[in-house]
């Protein structure tokens, strides 16, 4: 399997390439040259696979011949036999239609862990067979930054620095990242919004006078490797409801994009995915862009749903790049615009291209509470705040009531406990899994919303890439 970039002038990788390379050279983000897809019969036989088998499945053709199956099926086992769950994501019923899909089962209570789990284990292996050293900047509105940390800490070779919005992501969250001790975990918090500190991390990535130094690698869902992981829980649901025969559809709580862009990916391998909604809090540009063609930035609200408050979602270009005709010098110029500008049209292709499988959705705070409630009174069901902004894009969905609609749980509760508590009444307890975590102590830099603090503080303390 070959990949590019969405931006058209960096080298062609492999799987192994992609995976430790992080961002493309050209600033731009990887994706397979073609989508590898299943026949109906190839989907049907997949039907009843324990998770870890149907992940190496559907993931063996992105991976080629960087690992053999059976090298990727021990590392599938390895990395979803630490879920909490049997079923690893396993499918709850709300009513007739409403379903939800529980993504946080995994160490860090988010659906991130399902990917970062993986791409821990795929580092080890890949960095086994290459010397050196592997620095791993990353950006975290809160889930990532524990899923990451939770991935790496302690590991061999890997240096990982994980910088955080000061003050604005939940108490549970910060305590996830700031409280795992190992010499090679590096927490930052940085003034301003989580749009800066990923726009720093993409700076670092163009910075020669760090990547002559050090191999910066990425945990975000730049990142092609957390994408192609996150596939595999849109079949596992599909299956479950009868594919290839049977259409579904999803509503994907979304900030940077990548959860819902897997889902994509999942429709182009040939899962039989009649829509995708793309459900935002009121930080909600991709919803006007989908709407409007109008991708235009302005001031991160802070809302109940911090993980979400993102304005520039970075896997929108992969799906601009795809669906626009997959020209990569126009794509360059159009993102090149975007930079200057913060703000951008879509073009026809790109509006019609995106038209087919997404639709979109913009929830407040008070539509965000009352899905809350819907969920504790009518299914008796705890979710959290960002599970809930999908909720209420499911619940306004005109869709063919016939088809099954699948809400992606991004979150355990707990980790909102605060918000679950003021829209329900009831206060979600953190599993026993996550430990003693406000008994620990916290270790984390605060540093100014300057990329040249950042990097200094990073290659001060990096390792060299050897
Ligand atoms: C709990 C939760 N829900 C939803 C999202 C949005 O996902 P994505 O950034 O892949 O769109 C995030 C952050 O990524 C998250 O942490
Ligand atoms: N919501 C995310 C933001 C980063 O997104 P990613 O999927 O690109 O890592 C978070 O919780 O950190």
């Amino acid at each position: 399997m070959e990949y590019i970039s969405t931006r058209g002038s960096a080298p062609a990788l492999d799987f192994e390439g992609v995976t430790l390379a992080g961002l493309a050279s050209d600033g731009g983000l990887y994706l397979p040259r073609e989508w590898p897809r299943f026949s109906e019969a190839e989907i049907a036989s997949m039907a009843g696979l324990p998770y870890a088998q149907l992940a190496a499945r559907v993931m063996a053709p992105f991976v080629g011949d960087s690992l053999t199956q059976e090298e990727l099926l021990a590392l599938c086992e390895q990395a979803y036999g630490r879920f909490a769950h049997d079923a690893v994501t396993p499918l709850v019923q709300l009513n007739e239609r409403q379903w939800l899909l529980e993504l946080f089962h995994g160490p860090t209570l988010a659906f991130k862990d399902v990917a970062l789990q993986l791409l821990g284990l795929l580092f080890e292996k890949f960095l086994s067979r290459r010397q050196g050293n592997l620095t791993i900047v990353g950006a975290t509105s809160g889930d990532t930054g524990s899923a990451a940390i939770d991935a790496v800490a302690g590991r061999e070779g890997v240096d990982i620095f994980m910088l955080h919005p000061n003050g604005r992501v939940s108490d549970v969250q910060r305590r996830q990242m700031t409280t795992v001790r190992a010499p090679n975990v590096h927490n930052i918090a940085i003034e301003g919004s989580f749009d800066d500190a990923q726009a720093m991390v993409k700076r670092m990535f163009a910075d020669e006078s760090m990547t002559n130094r050090f191999n910066i690698g990425a945990v975000n869902s730049i990142n092609w490797a957390r994408l192609m992981a996150q596939v595999v829980y849109y079949f596992y649901a599909a299956l479950q409801f009868g594919a290839p025969g049977r259409k579904v559809a999803f509503s994907v709580p979304t900030g940077n994009f990548g959860d819902v862009f897997a889902g994509h990916v999942a429709a182009q391998m040939g899962l039989p995915i009649e829509q995708l909604i793309v459900a935002t809090n009121v930080n909600d540009i991709l919803h006007r862009a989908l709407t409007s063609g109008d991708y235009s930035t302005g001031t991160v609200t802070p809302t109940a749903t911090p993980s979400m408050d993102i304005q520039v979602s970075s896997n929108f270009e992969r799906l601009l790049f795809d669906v626009g005709g997959r020209d990569g010098s126009a794509m360059a110029e159009q993102m090149r615009s975007f930079d200057a500008n913060r703000s951008m049209q879509l073009t026809n292709a790109q509006r019609q291209g995106a038209a087919g499988l997404f639709a979109s959705y913009r929830a407040d705070q008070d539509q965000t509470s009352r899905a809350m409630q819907w969920a504790y009174q009518h299914a008796g069901e705890i979710i959290d705040p960002h599970t809930a902004v999908g909720l209420s894009a499911a619940l306004a969905s005109e869709l063919d009531p016939a088809i099954p609609m699948v809400t992606l749980a991004t979150a355990h509760p707990a980790k909102f406990c605060d918000a679950v508590e003021r829209a329900t009444g009831v206060r979600p307890m953190l599993p026993a899994r996550v430990g003693d975590l406000f008994a620990r102590e916290e270790a984390y830099t605060e540093l100014p919303g300057n990329y040249d603090a950042v990097r200094d503080f990073v290659a001060e303390r990096a390792t060299p890439a050897g």
